[in-house]
C-alpha cells in the first residue's frame, strides 16, 4: 500500500487529487496538509506539515509558494520524497528547492500532464530547426482564480525553446509599455485569466510567410492528479536525492 499525504488538500487540486487516491485500491491519503484542518475529511488535516508524526511513502503537494518552507523542513527532516506540483515559486525558491534537493529526493514540474510533456519535446525539436528565423511567442489561459502570471507551464515551454533556438533569448511579459519593433531575441509570454478555463497553452512560431502552432488544452484537473500520482509512485522506489522531473515518466 502506498502511502501519500496531500498537501493543499482542501484545495481544487487537492481534491481531485484525492478523490484519484481514493479509487485506487494500491493508495491511501494518511494525511493532507492545508491552511485549515477540514472536518468533511476521511483523513486528518494538519495546518503546518511538523505536527505529522507518522509513516508516509510521498507527499504530493499542490498548495501555494508560502507552504514551501515548511515541506522543504519535512522532507530534511523525514526523508518523505516531496512532488512539488505548485507553481509560482520565486528565483530565491527555485534554488531552496534545488539545495534541498541534494539532501534528499523531490520531484518538481510544474505541469503534471502527459500531453505538455510531450508538447514540450516538440518545442525542443521545433526550436532547433526554426529558432533561428522564427519569432516565439506563447500564449496561456486559465480561471480566474489563478494568481501567478504566467503559468508555469508557460516558463518551462519558454525554457524549452530558449535551450533549444541556438541563440541568445529575452523573455517579454509586457508589450504596453514599449514602442519599438520585435527584437530577435524576444520570446513573448502573454497571459489571459478568466472564467473556469482548466489550462491551455499555445506555441506559436512566426516565420516570413509562415505560422506553426502547437497547442495544449486541458479539459480537467484529472490529467494532472494522474501525472501527480505516477510520479509518487515514482519517487517511492527512489532513495537517491536529486531533483526529479517527468522527464524521467515520458519516454
Ligand atoms: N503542476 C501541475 O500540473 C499543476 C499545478 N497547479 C498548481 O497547484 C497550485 C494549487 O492549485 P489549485 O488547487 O487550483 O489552488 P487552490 O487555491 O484551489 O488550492 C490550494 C490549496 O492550498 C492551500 N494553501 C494555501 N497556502 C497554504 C500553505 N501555506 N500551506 C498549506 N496549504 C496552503 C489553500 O488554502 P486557502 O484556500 O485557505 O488559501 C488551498 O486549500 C497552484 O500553484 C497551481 O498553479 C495546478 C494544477 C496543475
Ligand atoms: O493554476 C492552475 O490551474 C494550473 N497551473 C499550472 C501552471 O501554472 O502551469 C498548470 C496547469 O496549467 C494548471
Amino acid at each position: 500500500m502506498l502511502k501519500i499525504i496531500i498537501s493543499g488538500c482542501n484545495g481544487h487540486m487537492g481534491r481531485v487529487v484525492t478523490s484519484l487516491c481514493e479509487a485506487d485500491p494500491q493508495v491511501q491519503v494518511v494525511a493532507g496538509f492545508d491552511v485549515l484542518g477540514a472536518s468533511d475529511r476521511e483523513f486528518p488535516v494538519y495546518s503546518s506539515p511538523a505536527q505529522f508524526h507518522g509513516e508516509a511513502d510521498a507527499v504530493i503537494d499542490f498548495s501555494s509558494p508560502a507552504a514551501l518552507d515548511g515541506l522543504l523542513s519535512f522532507a530534511r527532516d523525514t526523508r518523505i520524497p516531496m512532488i512539488l506540483a505548485t507553481t509560482g515559486y520565486t528565483p530565491e525558491q527555485v534554488a531552496q528547492i534545488g539545495a534541498a534537493a541534494l539532501e534528499v529526493p523531490i520531484f518538481r514540474s510544474a505541469n503534471m500532464s502527459l500531453g505538455i510533456n510531450v508538447l514540450l519535446e516538440l518545442v525542443k525539436k521545433a526550436s532547433t530547426v526554426l529558432g533561428d528565423s522564427y519569432d516565439i511567442e506563447i500564449i496561456e489561459r486559465h480561471h480566474r482564480r489563478k494568481v501567478d502570471a504566467p503559468s508555469g507551464t508557460a516558463l518551462m515551454i519558454a525554457d524549452a525553446a530558449a535551450s533549444a533556438c541556438g541563440h541568445e533569448t529575452e523573455y517579454v511579459f509586457d508589450r504596453h509599455s514599449v514602442r519599438q519593433p520585435r527584437d530577435k531575441k524576444e520570446i513573448g509570454i502573454s497571459a489571459v485569466r478568466g472564467g473556469t478555463i482548466v489550462g491551455e497553452h499555445e506555441i506559436i512560431f512566426a516565420g516570413h510567410d509562415e505560422v506553426m502552432e502547437i497547442r495544449h488544452i486541458a479539459h480537467s484537473r484529472e490529467i494532472f492528479a494522474k501525472g501527480a500520482l505516477e510520479a509518487a509512485k515514482f519517487m517511492a522506489t527512489v532513495d537517491a536525492p536529486g531533483l526529479y522531473d517527468m522527464s524521467m515518466l515520458v519516454k
